[in-house]
């Protein structure tokens, strides 16, 4: 027979039970807030592929539809190109493509070294050899540094440059920019620690202490990445995985460049090769064969 004690043990149960249940799910869902906060910061795509072979076909999806976009919005593709292992990933994955029409693009360079356009560290020099020789991107469209210039004077011509080709930007408004990152966590030529990080007014600043060699540079500035439609980051290697985990992941101190960009109002990923992306333990978006982005 149920008795008034029966009723009230079972009411402080059911409460107990209802009391616990709640802070279960509310342990449940700050969990899920904390990771997907740093999974999915600012919007960010972190997409791992297996090695470059996977990653290089995504990549030149990637940018060709970003170009197809911003053709069909404003009726040219504005491009910043980066150098190191880049060049060669970059130019032989869009040279595969088998309809390549550059005919609208312009071209930049995220950073560009202060050296003779021969000379083997010269980024245009490289990308000269390997991709624009073997389409149609017409000269007018490739925006290339004066190297004869001194360094200063170079980041000046080139600020000139970006602003004759964005006359309607305060800040050149790229519709993407490639990026790689040292294992420093340097980006463009934007080091760690240096000065040229807190640059707020320059778009194209000149560095002549870069601690990678060659010291003298050019580089875009934080402002002009991080007002880009797209940003595009490409990271292979096992030597990049200790700094992808503390660029992604956070770490005690400044933060390092490539985790300062952070596109205001564009789309950032980062395309990594699991060698890179060995010690992560943020979730990751790992697509199969055939994706695209
Ligand atoms: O010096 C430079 O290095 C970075 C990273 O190059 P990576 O070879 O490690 O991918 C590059 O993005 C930058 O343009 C270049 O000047």
């Amino acid at each position: 027979m149920m008795t008034c004690r029966t009723v009230k043990v079972w009411q402080l149960q059911l409460t107990s039970l209802y009391i616990a249940q709640n802070l279960f799910l509310l342990s449940l869902s700050s969990q899920y807030l904390f990771h997907s906060d740093s999974a999915f910061m600012a919007g960010r795509r972190v997409v791992v592929f297996p090695s470059s072979a996977e990653l290089g076909p995504v990549l030149a999806h990637l940018v060709t539809s970003r170009a197809e976009k911003a053709l069909a919005s404003h009726g040219r593709f504005t491009l910043g190109l980066s150098g190191g292992s880049l060049v060669s990933m970059l130019s032989k994955e869009l040279l595969a493509l088998p309809e390549l029409d550059c005919s609208k693009w312009v071209i930049g360079f995220c950073d560009e070294r202060l050296v003779s356009f021969d000379d083997p560290e010269s980024t245009y020099g490289l990308y000269k050899n390997q991709l624009f020789s073997k389409v149609n991107i017409p000269d007018s469209g490739i925006l290339t540094i004066d190297p004869s210039l001194p360094v200063s004077e170079c980041a000046e011509n080139y600020t000139r440059k970006l602003k004759e080709a964005f006359p309607d930007d305060d800040i050149p408004v790229f519709d993407m920019l490639l990026l790689g990152m040292g294992p420093d966590g340097h980006t463009c030529s934007l080091f760690p620690d240096h000065p040229l990080l807190e640059e707020t007014k320059k778009i194209v600043a000149p560095i002549s202490d870069s601690p990678k060699p060659p010291p003298q540079r050019v580089t875009m500035t934080l402002p002009v990445v991080n007002s880009a439609c797209c940003v595009a980051f490409v990271s292979t290697g096992g030597s990049k995985a200790p700094i992808l985990k503390e660029v992604l992941e956070g770490r005690e101190g400044p933060a390092f460049p490539a985790a300062r960009v952070v596109p205001t109002n564009g789309e950032l990923f980062w395309l990594v090769d699991d060698p890179a992306a060995a010690s992560l333990t943020i979730q990751v978006e790992r697509p199969g064969s055939g994706a695209k982005l």
